[in-house]
This record gives structure tokens, sequence and C-alpha cells, in this order.
């Protein structure tokens, strides 16, 4: 059978490190780029006699995110040790939730090519992520440190069941689901660095059947890119094992870059391997109705919502809509703009395309931005007024982005401004007309392609200042049409 006769399936194990100061079982700091081993202390480095006391942030941020997702929250959940070996791990164990998570059964509803689509979230759990190996690979070296800054760090780990039918599916999920943690303030949604990952279990089976293939667990996919890729090249794989008669183990594999293939990294342990326990050390995690009731209340509005509310409110296509509500704080700066204009689509152009790519360009966070809503608004008015030209408006756009000066005086100091007197315009228009009499009797006769001629020659003499749209009507009024 051809690859195309085998359906994909894929369930999406993520990491999100949740955004708080002091790490999950301790109170030294989370911060990123500190010396090694700097933020460390006898609990999380496992030193025998300690106790772990549990960062009650972290039980808010796991509540928000599962009401968010539609997950019932348990009002009692249990830790677990999971138990294994690595030099990064000191106590050889993981706190870790096993099988009583905080959040089991919510949905994320994405778009696909066709329609939208619900991915159920089997389980949302809390856990402490361990530390990093880092190994001197040069000929001399053959060294390998340990770090153990990151020991402790709280993780949640959202696990999908096996909805997604193919990368882009799979690749739209990850990208709702960040954007969702990022709008609940959980997380920062960083693929690249690591605070926002994910694994991905992918399997074929053939078309029309019911049962799953064995998963393959794929790691290392730190972009959306990747994630793609590595899913493709394992489905292709898994397919060829099949076809030549052989069968797919169950396995973690590593995703290559540099290759552009995945690779046996280990075979998959079971949940038995880990021989999983109740934590001795940490009490049974209680929610309370008053704690999840405060999250409930204080979920702000979520990004597939915002863009529904858009495109009522202010009469704009989902693309636009989609793209504007990734992110609260250009959903924010949008809302707080369209306060100051008649028309919330000629605003959305202006945003998706001469804003986006000044912060693009000049590398500028939203919150760092010079000029204020009311003065964004101004220039607009003065472009559907014909003050300035739309290419003119661009000009003072980039000027009020690096200098936060108010557009009049930006077109005023520039003499930007477009002549849009009708005497005026029309006094050069005859003057024009008068000059090439020659030319005019060409164009009544059914030469119409001198027009442009005529245009040129009027936006010359205005030095290039006149209101294009009085200038046109104008000329044909004159010329008879
Ligand atoms: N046949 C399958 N094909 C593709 N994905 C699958 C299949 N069966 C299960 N999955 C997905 O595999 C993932 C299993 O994740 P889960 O965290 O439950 O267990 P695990 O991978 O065994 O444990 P660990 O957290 O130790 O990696 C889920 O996202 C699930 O949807
Ligand atoms: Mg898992
Ligand atoms: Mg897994």
């Amino acid at each position: 059978m051809p690859l195309s006769d085998f359906q994909t399936v894929i369930g999406l194990e993520v990491h999100a490190q949740l955004l708080t100061q002091s790490k999950i079982f301790c109170g030294c700091s989370t911060a990123f780029g500190a010396e090694p081993n700097h933020h460390t202390c006898p609990v999380c480095l496992g030193m025998p006699g300690v106790l772990p006391v549990l960062n009650q942030r972290v039980v808010e941020y796991a509540v928000r995110t599962g009401l968010a997702l539609g997950c019932t929250v348990k009002p009692t959940s249990v830790w677990s040790r999971k138990n294994y070996f690595y030099p990064d791990l000191p106590k050889g164990y993981q706190i870790t939730q096993y099988d009583q998570p905080i959040c089991e059964w919510g949905e994320l509803v994405i778009d696909t090519p066709s329609g939208e689509k619900t991915v159920r979230v089997r389980r949302i759990h809390l856990e402490e992520d361990a530390g990093k190996s880092v190994h001197d690979a040069s000929a001399s070296g053959g060294q390998s440190l340990v770090d153990l800054n990151r020991a402790g760090v709280p993780l949640m780990e959202i696990v999908s069941e096996p909805d997604l039918r193919d990368a882009d599916e799979a690749v739209e999920y990850l990208k709702v689901l960040r954007d969702v943690l990022v709008y609940l303030g959980v997380n920062d949604g960083n693929l690249e660095e690591g605070s926002f990952r994910c694994d991905a279990n992918v399997s074929v089976m053939p078309k029309g059947s019911t049962t799953y293939g064995q998963r393959c667990e794929l790691k290392n996919l730190n972009s959306f890119r990747f994630l793609k890729q590595a899913i493709e090249y394992e489905a292709a794989r898994q397919v060829d094992v099949l076809e030549s008669g052989g069968k797919v183990d169950q396995e973690t594999r590593l995703w290559d870059v540099n290759k552009g293939i995945t690779r046996s990294m280990r075979s998959k342990e079971d949940a038995h391997d880990y021989r999983y326990f109740p934590e001795p050390d940490l009490q049974p995690l209680i929610v309370s109705d008053a704690l999840r009731d405060a999250q409930a209340k204080s979920l702000p509005e979520l990004p597939r919502a915002k863009r529904t509310r858009f495109m009522g409110q202010y009469g704009l296509p989902a693309y636009d809509a989609r793209i504007l509500t990734a992110e609260r704080p250009l959903a924010d700066f949008f809302e707080a703009c369209a306060a100051h204009v008649s028309d919330a689509k000629k605003l959305s152009n202006w945003f998706l395309g001469e804003l986006s790519r000044l912060l693009k360009e000049e590398g500028t966070p939203l919150s760092a931005l010079r000029f204020t809503p009311a003065q964004l608004g101004e220039l607009l008015a003065t472009v559907e007024k014909g003050t300035v030209s739309a290419n003119a408006a661009k000009d003072v756009l980039g000027e009020m982005f690096r200098t936060g000066r108010a557009p009049a005086d930006i077109i005023a100091e520039k003499g930007l401004a477009q002549v849009s007197d009708v005497g005026a315009v029309e006094a050069v228009v005859d003057d024009i007309l008068a000059k090439n009499a020659g030319e005019v009797e060409k164009y009544k006769a059914g030469k119409k392609s001198v027009y442009g001629f005529f245009v040129g020659q009027v936006m010359k003499a205005m030095k290039g200042k006149g209101n294009p749209g009085l200038v046109n009507e104008l000329l044909k009024k004159k010329l008879g049409d």
C-alpha cells in the first residue's frame, strides 16, 4: 500500500514551564541565565532529610489552565514518584502526578482546512523539571557537567488524546494551545528556549481502520517547523517499516535537525518501569472551591472568543481577526486604537501591514510603542480627508514610531500635506491643459492613452502633492469625460 493509503495518528504531550518566580517545592529562583547551580538549595538538590513544600501559585496556574480548556478540575489529586536514574536527577525520582492528575478531560478547538475540529485534552498534571547535563564534546574534554538550576522548576504537562490526523493539525493545535497559555499568563510560549516543549506521539494505520498502530514518541522538536517535518518523516518511516513486512517498535526517537530524520534514542519505558508510587512527603493536593471559583472569575477572554467578537464588533474578516487576537497586547492595542477611528477594517490594514512591518523591523515590543492610539487615529483621519496620501502616511507612521511626535507636526515639518484645495488644483489643471493643446486634441479624438501624461504633468507641477482623487476628478471634467 502506498503512503496515501495510511492514516497518521498523533497525540501531543506538551510541557509548559509555569511563570512562577520560585520553584515548585522550594523557594529557589526560577530566573533564567544564572551561573550553573546557583539557584539551588537542599530541597532541589535532593539532600536527605528535607521536605518539599508546594508553591501555591503553581496550583492556581494549573487550575486556571484547566478551566480555560474546559477540564474537570479535581478537588483532590495525588503526587507520585517517578523513579529513574539520570545524572541530572539527584533524588533519583521526579515528583509528578500520575494516576490522579489535577485536571482531566478538556478540549481545544482548532481550525483545519475542512472546518473546526475539537481535540480532546486527556489530562493536565503538575511536575518538577529535572536539571540539565552539559556535555563537553571536544576531543580533549569528554566531561559531562550537571547544572541543577532547572531542577524543581514547575512544569505543567498537557496531554492530548490521539485525535490529530496530520502534521498541520498538530502544528495548529500547538499554536492554539500556546496562544491560550500565554493569554492566561501561565507560560511564556517560548519553544526555542524550551519553556514550552512538545513531544509528538506518532503512529500509522491503514485508512479506514479503527485500531491504532504502535506509537513512537518524538523529542527535540523545538520549533513548529521541526514538529511538522518530524511527524511527516516519522509517518513515512513507519509506513516503510510496515510495507517491508516489519513491525513498528514502541520507542522514543530523537529529531535530528541536521539530517532531517528521526533516530532511535531508547525503547519506550512502560509505566511499570518507573515504579510509580504515591509521594510520601506530600499530602494529596486539595483544590478548594474558593480557589477554583477565584480562578474562574479572573479568566480573561480567550483568543477564540476574542476573535469571534472582533469579527462581529468591528466587522473584520476572520483572517484579520485571528492575527489581531493571537497576542493579548496586540489585541488590546488594536481596541484602544479602534476607539479613535471610524473604519476598523482600514485600521486593521495598517496593523497587519505597516505597523507589523515596523514592529518586526525595529524589534520593538508593543509595550514600548511611543505613539498613542489617539495619534494613530489622527493619522488615519488625515488620510481619510485626503490631507496626506496613503504613501506619505507610511512615512509619518514610521516617524511617529521612532519619535512619538504628533502626526500633524510631522506632516507640517516634512511638507507632506496634499493640496486638496479645489481652486489651487484647478488652476494647475487648466494651465497644463492649455500648454498641451495638441495632446488634448488627440485625447478628444480618441487617443485615451495620453491621459496618464496629463496626470503626470499636473503632479509634477504640484511636486507630487496634488490630491490624486481631486486631480483625476478635475482632469476628467475638463476633458469632457
Ligand atoms: N496509537 C497512538 N498513536 C499516536 N499517539 C498515541 C497513540 N496512543 C497514545 N497516543 C498519545 O500518546 C500520548 C501518551 O502520553 P502520556 O503522557 O499519557 O504517556 P507516556 O508518553 O507513556 O508517558 P510519559 O509522560 O512518561 O512520556 C498521548 O498524547 C496520546 O494521545
Ligand atoms: Mg506524558
Ligand atoms: Mg510521553
